[in-house]
């Protein structure tokens, strides 16, 4: 991806890349789909946007595309402003939809080159875009394929491909991964790694926490229309988290574990590995000496959940407002 963009965006304000936003709201009648959302988006670094079902993230990506106007609040993407200067925004903006859009009856091709001439690039060079991306995502077996027929995680691609046409700075990514196939997810994640190694601002919307957390290097989390405050996130993250434990002799394991006093209630199973929480990774590795000091033939000691999902299900135990 190191292509010269091919139209030249506005200047953007000195030291003003990524994303900005303070204080964004927007209501559709009487549902506050967002009432306060306020973070920073940085370059050279994918950002989880995350939150349940309703949170008003979809809200959110549409007013950063310039496709939705805020009720209040500023949102800066590449410097400029959506509401002021959509145009300049969409020029260092690219924007992966959850679900592609139609133009069923376009080629795979096709769908991308017009994408290109829709930027304002002349046709050999459209041409050119289209097999670099057809290539970077993947599709070239299908370049003549007609887009409906594609399935979709193919669709996805063209998607994505389609969002990179104008080799934008700033990427917002709705359910990127959705509908791909394993091998796919991973040459999506290297891909949007490589995009911000390059210098990028990557905002990615998912739900699987999973994945977020092999992609994103920062996370904003989203509840009831409004960004979590730091205080309440680091209360979230400071919870109790599960660990997963496996050793060559489960029996030994088991029992040791009730002999160094764990209630009963504490101890789950999947598989052969023990699930048992710890407040902190101090306390875990305090747990790790005490078997092995016992003799626990430990095979694999590790957390069975990443950071933002630690953060995310502590939300629901913390009290207070977002
Ligand atoms: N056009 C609309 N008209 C009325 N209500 C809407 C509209 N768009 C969104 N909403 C409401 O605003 C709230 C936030 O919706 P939004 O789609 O932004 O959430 P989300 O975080 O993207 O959810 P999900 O994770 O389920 O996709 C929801 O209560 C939704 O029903």
């Amino acid at each position: 991806m190191s292509q010269t963009p091919q139209v030249a965006a506005p200047p953007a304000i000195p030291g003003a890349g990524g994303i900005v936003v303070n204080g964004l709201r927007r209501s559709f009648g009487d549902v506050r789909a967002v009432r306060d959302i306020t973070f920073e988006a940085r370059p050279g670094r994918v950002t989880a946007l995350i939150g349940p079902n309703g949170a008003g993230k979809t809200t959110l990506l549409l007013m950063l595309a310039t496709l939705l106007t805020p009720d209040a609040g500023t949102i800066s993407v590449g410097g400029h402003d959506p509401v002021t200067s959509p145009s300049a925004v969409r020029r260092v903006m690219g924007w992966m939809p959850d679900a592609l859009g139609s133009w069923n009856a376009l080629s795979v091709r096709r769908a991308i080159e017009v994408t290109a001439l829709l930027y304002g690039m002349t046709t050999e060079r459209a041409r050119e875009r289209a097999d670099e991306l057809l290539s970077l995502v993947s599709l070239e077996s299908l370049a003549q394929a007609p887009t409906r027929a594609l399935s979709r995680g193919q669709k996805q691609r063209l998607s994505l491909a389609r969002a990179l046409v104008h080799d934008p700075s700033v990427l917002l990514l709705d359910e990127p991964a959705s509908g791909l196939d394993p091998a796919a997810r991973v040459a999506l994640r290297e891909l949007v790694r490589g995009l911000a190694r390059d210098g990028r601002t990557v905002l990615v919307s998912s739900h699987v926490l999973a994945e977020l957390e092999e992609l994103a290097d920062d996370a904003v989390y989203v509840e009831g229309g409004a960004s979590v405050s730091a205080e309440r996130l680091a209360r979230a993250g400071a919870a109790a988290r599960p660990w997963r434990i496996r050793s060559i002799d489960p029996a030994h394991l088991s029992w040791s574990i009730a002999d160094l006093g764990v209630p009963t209630a504490d101890v789950s199973t999947i598989g052969d590995a023990v699930l048992l929480p710890f407040a902190s990774d101090d306390e875990a590795a305090s747990f790790l000496a005490e078997l092995v000091r016992r003799g626990v033939r430990v095979t694999a000691f590790a957390p069975a959940i990443g950071d933002f999902e630690r953060t995310f299900q502590g939300l629901g135990d913390v009290d207070g407002a977002a």
